[in-house]
């Protein structure tokens, strides 16, 4: 829906009045849906802004920041799409911001420079992360929630220990958002493979650093063309490595935005979609699960009415990918327990 909203809104170019889009692009049954983004003047909140914008299922755009967002609101507001779009900044206006959500999107935080993990970014994105969410168990307890700043395998941990102590915590609408790790794995997979990539799909489970990314190639469809185990080892390093290989290329200039942006506006999709009660959403997220030992966990989801429907199994895996799975558990588990700890001792 999104990308053919985007084209739609491509082809009409200029010549379409506000009123027009709307009636074209989405019918009168389409619910009201407030989107936040939080985070919203960044690298990855401007583009993911704007992407929203052509998003025909979101009716109210809230783009918040602590700094820069009047100037962001206004440019993407002048975009002929359905949604009203609103800017906020500064804490005081957080709550405005939040109010009435139905999907929250956070992309708030630092982003790594060349030579550090993301577990660097800990130290002062734990303390963001900890901050907004406290704010959406006051003024939208029943949003979705995507998280997307970094080190994803602590701060959706950290989300969940928010929402328990603000007794708001409903292990369904938390998600943190692993799509680029699919993004990645289905490109790279497409031209290992000389597949057709509009076709592929390669299921990514873990968690969303390094070797807890683990992309299961033997699920990858289409399975046109035998790759050897050198190739789909490359592959895999590729997938794991793939924010590293952004981070040095932009040089001290930060880490994926773009890609990250299109990442978090498909899988926010998907989210609206569920919410209207579209049947069959399936996306890769990492939420609470007991697919595992590990109380969070990245594997395919079954998105609905209330967020997360079902969590998905990981299905049958190679020698390499369970080898891979017994490899990356502790480390996963320590992030884990590191935002569990940080969220209950400050
Ligand atoms: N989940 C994923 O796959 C990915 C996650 N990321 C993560 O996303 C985060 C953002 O990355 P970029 O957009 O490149 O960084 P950026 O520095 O360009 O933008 C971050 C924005 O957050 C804002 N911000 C800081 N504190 C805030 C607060 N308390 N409330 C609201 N906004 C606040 C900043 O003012 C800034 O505009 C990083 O943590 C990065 O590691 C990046 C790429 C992929
Ligand atoms: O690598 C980073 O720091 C940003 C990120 O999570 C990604 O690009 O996957």
């Amino acid at each position: 829906m999104l990308r053919s909203a985007i084209q739609q809104s491509l082809r009409r170019g200029t010549g379409s009045s506000a009123s027009q889009l709307n009636s074209r692009n989405f019918s009168s049954s389409t619910p009201h849906r407030k989107v936040a983004v939080l985070g919203a003047a960044g690298g990855i909140g401007q583009s993911l802004s704007l992407l929203m914008k052509l998003n025909p299922l979101v009716s109210q755009l809230s783009l918040y920041d602590i700094a820069g967002t009047p100037g962001v609101a206004a440019d993407v507001s002048h975009i002929n799409t359905r949604s009203q779009v609103m800017g906020y900044v500064g804490e005081d206006q957080l709550g405005k911001a939040l109010e009435g959500c139905d999907l929250v999107i956070i992309p708030a935080g630092v982003p790594r420079k060349p030579g550090m993990t993301r577990d660097d970014l800990f130290n002062i994105n734990a303390g963001i992360v900890k901050g907004l969410c406290t704010a959406i168990s006051k003024y939208c307890p029943n949003a979705l929630v995507n998280m997307i700043s970094n080190p994803v395998n602590s701060t959706v941990p950290i989300a969940s220990e928010v929402f328990k102590k603000s007794g708001t915590y409903d292990e369904r609408r938390l998600f943190g958002v692993t799509t680029l790790d699919v993004v990645r794995a289905k490109t790279f997979y497409a031209g290992k493979a000389n597949v057709n990539v509009a076709e592929v799909n390669v299921p990514v489970v873990g968690g969303h650093a390094g070797i807890t990314i683990l992309p299961l190639f033997s699920q990858a469809t289409p399975q046109a063309n035998i790759l050897s185990d050198e190739v789909l080892t490359a592959l895999t390093k590729r997938t794991q490595d793939g924010g590293t290989e952004v981070v040095e290329a932009k040089a001290g200039k930060g880490s994926a935005t773009l890609s990250m942006a299109y990442a978090g506006a498909l899988f926010a999709d998907a989210c609206l979609k569920g919410l209207n009660g579209v049947p069959d959403v399936v996306e890769c997220s990492f939420v609470q699960s007991n697919i595992t030992e590990l109380p969070f966990f990245a594997s395919k989801v079954r998105l609905g009415k209330n967020g997360v429907e079902e969590v998905l199994g990981l299905g049958a895996l190679s020698v390499y990918e369970k080898q891979g799975l017994e490899a990356l558990l502790p480390e996963l588990k320590s992030s884990i327990e590191k935002g569990i700890k940080f969220a209950n001792q400050s």
